[in-house]
């Protein structure tokens, strides 16, 4: 065991969060704070607790561990009023955050799906603007919000966080310090690119809780999914939980939800007119909440019969369990004439996931009602457990897995997985250095997360990159690989491909929602006046594709294209020209003589 942990140690990796361990300097990472309201941050009233306006920033502000005072006012006029950063993290990680409080905050039993996309708004907006993303929102409705962002987040692949408190951050005793600063860690340090919640120490996937206690600190469980990570003494993240979009499509928000959708608990004695009601128009889906694993009584013809003649007309029902942990599984007559009647089984869904996956799925204008049908039975955003077809690899069935456990003498599982761990990011890196996909694939197949860092932090999707393997980067990117990993240094796979100028890496990197940062984009204009002084058109047309703007002034405060006129350089002034004329419309630029 002991050489597995030196060996561990040596090569250690922290999955797809950033670089592991205090080095030097520490960087920066931005993130913002959506501000909805929720008794984090409510005061008392005649009424009752209710949120107050224009207070939390001031507030976050003379508490130590949420801002670090001696920081912020070295860096002041920088850090604006509604800035503010934490003291550094164990991770040795400066974590500068910027609160948006909405207007009128709400206590989130107000909240409705125009709030939702309100939400999903600012995140679109603010996308490239951060590294991460936290919401603060009242308890009572979290997991019906969480649930439904992760639907309206297409190709989302940035860290969000949803948190709150059960008791104002105001009060002495309060969770809420402790949920913002933990939820702060999480969306500034990692790149888990889902949406999740932060509660009581625990990250959750968001789609995947439920509020289950009223008077508790610990209010949220996800009865069907372990959590993505624990903040005990140690963050541990499970980076094989973790839910990755598999695209090389942008980040985009979908947020014109179906508000025609219900949820319809069954019950012993239920009526058919009540269920009649029901399922009248404008209704278009409903969650039928039933008994056990799916089941309904198969003796009242009554009922059976409004559920298909709804059925028939185009509404949609879909079958979750009134139980809290467990799935719809056919094992019960009872649950089987469900099925007959034209209801979808919803597996192991929350019933707050399947009635924001139904109003997701039927705003869809482009797919049939079939298409939609078929939609909700697929595991869109890690939402429901699907019975994998097909037999996967084990890590004890790894050959080559086994013979290094031999050697190490190792035999448990526990110890096999740190022997995995410590070779897969050193092992992926290399096969992303030689471009080779056959590799990779294995190691996937291995339970690999092929987002892994190697000592500096780096991923294969960096190394693939710096290489310029196209094929090898679409594949990482297909299979999870964040193009948001940060090296040691803060270097993306973006600025790899922009260092080697690989330019379809560039592009295609930039498709998927690569963007320059703020650190890549310090002295911008003397760089690229450097290169318009060396006559280097690759060089300028590397930066140009990664998006930096063509009109930044160096430290003269002549523009590159100034510099280019001084050196009369004919390439050089060509490329210029083409710039000018045909600009900024990359796709035209694309079709230029600068396609590399
Ligand atoms: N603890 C809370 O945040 C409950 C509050 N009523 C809300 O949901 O806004």
């Amino acid at each position: 065991m002991e050489a597995v942990r030196a060996l561990g140690k040596a090569l250690s990796c922290g999955g797809a969060g950033r670089s592991p361990e205090p080095r030097g300097a520490a960087a920066e990472e931005r993130v913002l704070v959506i501000n909805t309201g929720g008794t984090i941050g409510m005061v008392a009233e005649s009424g009752g607790l209710a949120p107050e306006p224009n207070k939390l920033v001031k507030a976050l502000k003379k508490m130590p561990m949420l801002h670090d005072k001696a920081y912020a006012q070295e860096r002041v006029p920088e850090f604006p009023d509604d800035t503010l950063v934490l003291p550094l993290s164990k991770q040795n990680k400066r974590i500068v955050y910027t609160i948006k409080e909405l207007s009128p905050l709400l206590d989130s039993s107000n909240m409705t799906p125009d709030d939702w996309a309100k939400i999903a708004k600012h995140l679109q907006k603010y996308y490239e603007h951060y590294d991460g993303f936290v919401i603060l929102h009242g308890t009572d409705t979290m997991a019906y919000t969480a649930s439904a962002l992760s639907f309206m987040c297409e190709n989302l692949g940035k860290t969000v966080v949803l948190t709150g408190s059960q008791v104002p951050i105001y009060e002495l005793r309060n969770d809420g310090r402790a949920n913002l600063l933990g939820a702060l860690l999480f969306a500034g340090q990692f790149v888990i690119p889902e949406v999740c919640l932060y509660f009581y120490h625990k990250l959750y996937r968001g789609n995947r809780v439920t509020k289950v206690d009223a008077g508790s600190f610990s209010a949220f469980c996800s009865p069907n999914l372990p959590p993505l990570a624990n903040a005990e003494v140690d963050i541990t993240v499970n980076w094989e939980t973790v839910w990755r979009a598999n695209t090389t499509e942008k980040f985009r928000v979908h947020t014109n939800m179906n508000t025609n959708v219900a949820l319809l608990r069954i019950f012993p004695g239920i009526t058919a007119a009540a269920v009649k009601a029901f399922l009248q128009p404008p209704i278009e889906g409903i969650v039928l909440e039933t008994y056990g694993s799916g089941n309904a009584p198969n003796n009242r013809e009554d009922l059976l019969e409004e559920l298909k003649k709804a059925t028939d007309q185009k509404v949609v029902i879909l079958n979750c369990t009134q139980c809290l942990r467990g799935t719809v599984t056919p094992v019960y007559a009872t649950g089987q004439t469900l099925t007959a009647v034209g209801v979808i089984p919803g597996s192991d869904m929350t019933p707050e996931a399947a009635l924001a996956k139904l109003s997701y799925v039927l705003s869809k204008t482009d797919i049939s009602w079939e298409e939609k049908r078929e939609k909700l039975g697929e595991n869109l955003r890690g939402e429901m457990t699907v019975v994998p077809t097909g037999a996967k690899i084990s890590l004890t069935n790894s050959k080559f897995i086994q013979v290094l456990a031999k050697f190490l003498a190792t035999s448990c599982k526990e110890e096999l997985e740190a022997v995995r761990d410590a070779l897969i990011p050193s092992l992926a890196c290399a096969a992303a250095n030689i471009g080779d996909i056959d590799a990779l694939k294995a190691i996937g197949g291995q339970d690999g997360n092929l987002s892994c860092e190697d000592y500096d932090g780096r991923t294969p999707l960096h190394v693939a990159s710096s290489e310029g393997h196209l094929p090898l980067v679409e594949y990482l990117l297909k299979s999870g690989a964040t193009v948001y990993a940060k090296d040691r240094y803060g270097t993306t796979p973006l600025m790899n491909a922009v260092k080697f100028r690989h330019m379809k890496v560039i592009q295609l990197l930039r498709d998927t929602g690569a963007h320059l940062s703020n650190q890549d984009l310090q002295n911008i204009g003397t760089e690229l006046c450097r290169l318009a002084a060396n006559g280097d058109v690759e060089g300028l047309y590397a930066w140009y594709l990664a998006g930096a703007d063509m009109e930044e002034t160096g430290y003269d405060g002549r523009t590159p294209l100034q510099v280019a006129e001084t050196k009369g350089n004919s390439e050089l002034l060509n490329f210029f020209d083409q710039w000018k004329t045909k600009k900024v419309r990359e796709d035209e630029y694309a079709r230029s003589e600068y396609q590399f």
